[in-house]
């Protein structure tokens, strides 16, 4: 996941290659509920795991309920059987809808004192009109904050006060979760028939069918009459299916068919763990996709897309029944052959944000015309003289940053900038990584950074890359574990030893691990920082032959979304194409003296003096080598940083950076 401030995407040219989704966000949260509420274990497979399933097994933990993670995205649920074992707690859900809609239901049909509150946006997220469902029911809530929004105060009501005849009217025209939270609590209340009626146009419906589905497999067959009625059936009991799989989530398939739609070549995109077949609504964003152009094939769990007709076909589509994919559709429409429309989308307003108008704040930034009102939006397309590079908000929205990656497909070639990364986290912490996986770009930004020793180029690299989220090549130590390598091998570094040499340099088991080097797996960090390891490396740096082999490495190095390379030559030699090259220098003395510090803090006992003289030789052996000496290239922007501080440093080079880059301030 990237914890950036932005991530910024170079230009998309083609997408090709396989994705596996991660487990539906909708099935997940309902499958672990039900789960805790039914007697017995239930072993959940391909669990999804985001903000918005942490926060809802969290809940369960704190209500007492057994949660085993066992591999991979495996967990198993000790259910409560109907029975708390902690009747009270404070329960904090994030902005997961799907844990405080369910949760507010079940827990104030259970018995006990609950306090549920999420971040800012969740209180700001309707709950009244389940609220004054509950109430009808003999339930008492009361709202700590603004009335009609969390946090909540759950009072306990003993059973024999509900009362259970009448049907239970529920609002489902701002949020089918209304329902669905009365659907999955009311049967641990069933001992007779309950009826709940549906007042108003049911929005989202194919919710309440994921709802039902799974209801289903825990032993609950509701009886319904259309979307207006629902009875679930005296002495209904939640009866565990022992195991159950999680479906990948439908939403997170529509920016991979989206991005399969607009990918001018390279082949087919796959998409595996759900199909057409899916029990999610979302999936019949397939149908939108296929009417806009995409090719879309489907089989048993697996999609596949292409780019078909295009530019695209501009639709117009009531998108009730898709609310979270027809996110997608707003940025696809940018490449359509006339406006698209999408409507009764009223409900986009009270979700992550108001997500009409965030989609139609961010489409502007990228030059679009967009039209907008209470429940609809229309894009108009873009030509390719009309795009600008944009800072995109993200509005603390998954969706919107997983929608506007997108836009960084665009005719005009320009990347985008996505603020606040992070938001994915809610349904799918990896998908920038994902993504990486099957686009094809034509240029991975790459920064060098190069300098003399100690002059604080590995420090400004890795503080540079983390800022930027960019990966990381520490050529020197590429050199430094040749050497180590080498005398492990028994060899000398000298020029006799060169075939040899290259040959171990070649196949170098190398990995850079959250700040270690490691060689075959061992961390050398500490062993290749030695004095005699630094002068080893500049012996066998000195060697043509092992310069060559080290150069294919290290171009391998440059994946999406950039890399910030350190090293001698990383500007002149590696990477002489690179946007933004930094030679960094301070004074002999002051490298001596932070060279000095270094090694006294490991242990390492050494003079000023003759650090001193050793860098002074080292410099005047690396510039004057034959091959690749050490010298700024050309274009290379000089830094001094002997007077200054490593985040003046890190400032400095960021803001070249930025002047590399077309985004506008916006
Ligand atoms: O029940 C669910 O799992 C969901 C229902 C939908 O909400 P609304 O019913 O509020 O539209 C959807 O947007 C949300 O992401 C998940
Ligand atoms: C609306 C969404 O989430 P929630 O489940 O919190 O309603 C969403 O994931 O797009």
């Amino acid at each position: 996941m990237f914890s950036t401030a932005f991530l910024d995407l170079p230009p998309f040219v083609a997408a090709a290659g396989t994705v596996r989704l991660p487990g539906s966000k909708s099935i997940s949260n309902r499958v672990l509920l039900l789960a805790a509420l039914a007697e017995g274990t239930t072993t959940v497979h391909d669990l999804l795991d985001s903000d918005d399933t942490r926060v809802m097994l969290d809940a369960l933990r704190a209500l007492g309920c057994g949660v085993e993670l066992t591999t991979g995205s495996t967990v198993r649920i000790h259910g409560l059987n109907g029975q708390l074992h902690t009747p009270q707690a404070t329960l904090f859900l994030g902005n997961a809808g799907t844990a405080m809609r369910p949760l507010t239901a079940a827990l104030s049909l259970l018995g006990g004192d609950f306090e549920l509150s999420g971040v800012p946006r969740m209180h700001e997220r309707p709950i009244g009109d389940l609220v004054d469902a509950l109430t009808q029911l003999g339930c008492q809530i009361d709202y700590l904050g603004n009335p009609g929004y969390p946090p909540l105060r759950i009072h306990p009501v003993a059973p024999a006060h509900l009362t259970l005849d009448a049907p239970i009217r529920v609002r489902g025209d701002v949020s089918s979760q209304f329902l669905t939270a009365l659907l999955l609590a009311l049967p641990l209340v069933a001992v007779r028939d309950i009826t709940i009626d549906v007042v108003g146009e049911l929005i989202s419906k194919p919710y309440i069918e994921i709802t039902l589905n799974l209801l289903a497999r825990f032993g609950i067959v509701v009886q319904r009459d259309g979307w207006q009625r629902f009875t679930i059936p005296a002495g209904s009991r939640y009866r565990s299916p022992g195991e159950i799989h999680v479906e990948a989530d439908a939403s997170s398939a529509s920016y991979f068919i989206a991005l399969g739609a607009l990918a001018a070549s390279g082949g087919a995109l796959r998409i595996e763990g759900v199909g057409a077949e899916s029990i999610q609504g979302d999936i019949r964003f397939i149908e939108a996709a296929r009417q806009m152009g995409a090719h879309v094939e489907s089989g048993p769990n697996w999609l596949q897309v292409a780019r078909g007709a295009w530019p695209l076909k501009a639709i117009d589509l009531d998108a009730n029944h898709i609310p979270d994919a027809a996110m997608t559709l707003a940025v696809m429409a940018l490449h359509a052959d006339g406006p698209s429309t999408l409507r009764n989308i009223a409900s986009w307003r009270v979700k992550e944000t108001d997500r009409i108008d965030a989609m139609a704040a961010e489409l502007r930034k990228l030059g679009a015309m967009v039209e907008d009102g209470p429940d609809f939006i229309r894009v108009h397309p873009l030509a390719a003289a009309d795009w600008r590079a944009a800072r995109i908000k993200t509005y603390d929205d998954h969706r919107v940053a997983m929608c506007f990656s997108l836009a960084a497909f665009n005719p005009a070639g320009l990347p985008v900038r996505i603020l606040d990364p992070h938001c994915v986290a809610k349904t799918f912490p990896d998908y920038f990584e994902t993504l990486f996986t099957v686009i094809d770009v034509p240029e991975v930004p790459v920064i060098c950074i190069d300098g003399p020793t100690a002059s604080g180029k590995g420090t400004l690299a890795v503080e540079v890359a983390h800022e930027l989220g960019y990966h990381y090549l520490d050529s020197g130590s590429l050199y430094r574990v040749t050497g180590l390598a080498t005398r492990r091998k028994g060899l000398e570094p000298e020029p006799a030893y060169e075939a040899e040499i290259a040959a171990l340099a070649e196949t170098l088991p190398l990995q850079f691990v959250k700040g270690k080097v490691l060689l075959d797996g061992e961390d050398v960090s500490d062993a290749i920082r030695t004095e005699a390891a630094g002068m080893d490396a500049s012996r066998v740096s000195a060697l043509p032959a092992v310069r060559a082999a080290l150069l294919a490495l290290q171009k391998r190095f440059r994946r999406l979304p950039g890399l910030v390379a350190d090293g001698r030559d990383m500007g002149t030699v590696i990477f002489p194409e690179a946007r933004l090259k930094v030679f960094l220098t301070a004074s002999a003395a002051q490298r001596a003296e932070r060279r000095h510090k270094q090694l006294i803090s490991k242990g390492i006992s050494t003079t000023l003096d003759s650090l001193r003289a050793d860098l002074e030789a080292r410099d005047a052996r690396d510039s004057s080598r034959s091959v690749a000496p050490l010298k700024p290239a050309q274009d290379a922007r000089r830094l001094d940083n002997s007077q200054l501080s490593i985040a003046q440093s890190v400032e400095q080079v960021l803001n070249w950076w930025q002047e590399t880059q077309p985004f506008k301030s916006s």
